[in-house]
């Protein structure tokens, strides 16, 4: 593999569950790359199939449930397949996640430092000394004032934003390739929120690689070089972040965008939060043809006869049996264009 080739590159990864005797697909087909110090952001509702994804990256989807396809390359190596033993070594060691309550990755009564420390110890034969140096570097890297003094108190003296720094550090601890942040800030209050996405970027201005998952188009905008829009466990729609914000294609991205929390302009009203109507179906009772079709005003019939096909366009992917009339050139959409 060359500098230039992605760190990540997901090829028709699809997560199976048995329920009642039933097989579900939570996700389907999906594809998608990560570049060397790029953040993908995959975005979408509740129950789109965006954490699961997150799980299969790092080997973890809950048993019986199981991850299929063609391949999770990560560095050029393919994961799925691997066994239990070389996907624990890989992960932590070259992908990392970190999960949106800090509490659940930290353990309550061993102090901060002594957790960094057993991280790297985990996975690399470095001595105490050695891990306490590395421990106290990465705090400093995560921005904890006060580092030496934090090695040694326990979680809960920490606020919720320093405790999820934390967490980042004991993620970063092996240098991983690619960061998995699964709703990293939705905990947080919005000015902390900015402060550990600002971390993220500055992060992987070292060549890492970034997932980031997350509902909430908001958090995207300035942090994401490219956004992927799941819906009901596939990709409707995949753009640079700029393209997606500026000409949004799939209906459904276009619902997320204007559904997405907006502060007050000064001395303005709050610009109206326009819901999406309905919710997102269950994957016992998906409806024929494109999946969002019920809820999306520019359905025709032809929409619940086939699920339409994921198109190629030159920047980028989406999938919505409309899209040549949404690209009309009525349709003001400078970036947009079929490949
Ligand atoms: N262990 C499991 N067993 C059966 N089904 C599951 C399991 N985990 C997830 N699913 C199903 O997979 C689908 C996708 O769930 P997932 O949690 O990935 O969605 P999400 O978009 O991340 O939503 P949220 O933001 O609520 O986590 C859902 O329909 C869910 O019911």
């Amino acid at each position: 593999m060359t500098a230039s080739s992605p760190v990540l590159e997901v090829e028709d990864l699809s997560i199976r569950f048995q329920e009642r005797g039933r097989s579900l697909l939570a996700v389907r087909n999906l594809s998608f790359q990560v570049a060397r110090g790029e953040t993908l952001a995959i975005v979408g509702e509740s129950g789109c199939g965006k954490s699961i994804t997150a799980l299969a990256l790092l080997g973890l989807v809950p048993p019986p449930g199981r991850a299929e396809g063609k391949a999770i390359r990560l560095e050029g190596r393919n994961l799925l397949g691997l066994g239990p033993e070389a996907l624990r070594d890989v992960r932590g060691r070259r992908i990392a996640m970190v999960f949106q309550e800090p509490m659940t990755t930290l353990n309550p009564v061993l102090t901060i430092g002594e957790q960094i420390v057993e991280t790297i110890r985990d996975h690399e034969p470095a001595s105490r000394r050695e891990a306490r140096d590395r421990a106290l570097t990465l705090l400093e890297r995560v921005h904890i004032p006060d580092p030496v003094r934090r090695f040694g108190e326990h979680p809960h003296r920490l606020s919720g934003g320093m405790r999820q720094r934390v967490v980042i550090a004991m993620a970063l601890a092996c240098n991983p390739a690619v960061l998995v942040a699964d709703e990293p800030t939705t905990a947080l209050d919005v000015t902390i929120q900015a402060q550990i996405l600002d971390l993220i970027d500055e992060l992987k201005q070292g060549g890492m690689g970034v997932v980031l998952i997350t509902h909430d188009l908001g958090v995207v905008a300035g942090h994401a070089e490219r956004v992927l829009v799941m819906y009901a466990g596939r990709k409707v729609e995949e753009r640079a972040a700029a393209d997606l914000f500026a000409t949004p294609l799939h209906p459904y991205t276009r619902g997320l965008i204007a559904a997405r929390p907006r502060r007050r302009v000064e001395g303005g009203e709050r610009p109206r939060l326009v819901e999406i109507p309905g919710t997102v179906p269950s994957l016992a009772a998906m409806p024929p043809g494109c999946a969002f079709a019920p809820r999306c005003a520019s359905a025709t019939e032809d929409c619940t006869a086939a699920e339409p096909p994921l198109t190629s366009l030159e920047d980028g992917q989406v999938a919505c049996l409309r899209v040549g009339d949404f690209l009309a050139p009525s349709h003001s959409l400078p970036h947009a264009r079929l490949a």
